[in-house]
Parts: C-alpha cells; structure tokens; sequence
C-alpha cells in the first residue's frame, strides 16, 4: 500500500463523506439551488486565494526542476482556466466575489497558510493532496454529466475529472509517497495529522454548503 493509499484509509469514514455529499450529489444532478451554488462560490474563491498561495509555495519547495513543472502547470490551470470560471460564473449567478468570510472557510485558510509557513515540503503535500483527491473522487462518477449542466455547475464537475486532472492527482501522490520514504517517526505523525485535518475540513466545508452559506449581494 502506498502512503496515500495508507492516509487515506485511516479517514475512511470522512473522505467517504465529503466524496458521496448530498451537496455534490445535487450539483451534479443539476437540483442544486442558484443561492446554494452562489454561497459555495463566494465562499470557495476565498479558499482559491488560500490554495494558489500554498500551492506556489510547494513549487518553491519541490526538489527538483522535474518534481515543479506539474505543479507550475497545475498553478497554471487553477490561474487561468479555473480562475475565469470563477469570474463567469459570479457574474452569470449576478453575485460580487467578495462575501464575509464563513467560519469553515477561515479554517481552511488557517491550515493552508499554516502548511504554507511551515517550510515544509511533506505539510504543504498533505493539504493538497487531499484537496485535489477529494476533488477528484466525488466528480469523476459524474464526468458524462457535465455537458447536460448549466455551466456553473458542469464545468465544475468538468474542471476535476478527466485524465488531465487525474494526472494532477497522481503527480501530487506520488511526491508525497516519495517524501514520505525520507521522514522520521515524527514527520510521518505531523503529515498524517495533517491529512486526517484536511479531510475533516472538506467535509465540513461540503456540509455548510449543504446548509447553505449566506449569499453577499
Ligand atoms: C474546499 C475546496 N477543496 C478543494 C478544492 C479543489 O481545488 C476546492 N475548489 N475547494
């Protein structure tokens, strides 16, 4: 077993949560309401501004040239691609961008800048590795569901399935599985803290969206 694989299966119980949420499950069949989609949005574009930095940083961290370029491509994708869909969407769903930052939000922010500061490698992976798997996991199922969608909701589906973004997932594993070889005891505990954390705040991130995260106007 690999040490995601290992990761993984110590948070069985949430990971399965937050990849089979009612919130993901009524994106994808198209019941999610516009108010539901609009909270998730504003709220998601502020773990965006969390996540671009982290993400930055682990390129920064990466032991060599060929360990950086996916993760610069992926900054690339999330930048350019990811960030416009963002844009359109808030003005399709006639929304601003910036809304108060939610409590589930802030926590996310907190762990990431946390990983981010930390220096380390291993950290910044762990957060990323979840966010991106989760991602993965809950949208593939759904992948021939995106073109029947409005676009606010299939491009998302669309934006996290696929073989280019499965790629992304397994580039991400594969560098924390080649660290994980090099840490100690301790390292390994922070790392699976870590993860177990990061799992934990997807899943509730998906539930307040379920209940619905206030709308700015
Ligand atoms: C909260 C959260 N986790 C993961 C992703 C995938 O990048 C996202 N957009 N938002």
């Amino acid at each position: 077993m690999s040490a995601t694989q290992h990761l993984q299966s110590l948070v069985e119980e949430d990971w399965h949560a937050a990849t089979h949420h009612a919130f993901t499950n009524a994106l994808a069949h198209g019941t999610l309401s516009r108010d539901k989609m609009a909270g998730y949005l504003q709220q998601d574009y502020q773990f965006i501004e969390g996540f671009v930095r982290l993400l930055a940083s682990a390129v920064a961290h990466a032991p060599t040239l060929a360990d950086a370029v996916p993760g610069a491509q992926f900054l690339g994708l999330i930048c350019g691609p990811e960030n416009t869909y963002f844009l359109r969407c808030l003005q399709a769903l006639e929304i601003p961008p910036t809304a108060p930052t939610a409590p589930e939000t802030i926590a996310f922010q907190q762990l990431m800048n946390q990983a981010h500061r930390s220096g380390r490698y291993e950290i910044m992976l762990s957060v990323l590795v979840v966010a991106e798997w989760i991602y993965l996991d809950w949208a593939s199922p759904f992948e021939d569901r995106a073109d029947d969608l409005p676009f606010w909701l299939g491009e998302w589906i669309t934006l996290h399935s696929g073989d280019g973004f499965a790629q992304v997932v397994a580039y991400l594993r594969n560098q924390l599985d080649t660290a994980w070889d090099t840490l100690d005891h301790d390292a390994r505990t922070q790392v699976t803290a870590t993860f177990a954390e990061a799992v934990r705040l997807e899943r509730v991130f998906f539930d307040a969206s379920w209940a619905g995260f206030a709308v700015a106007k």
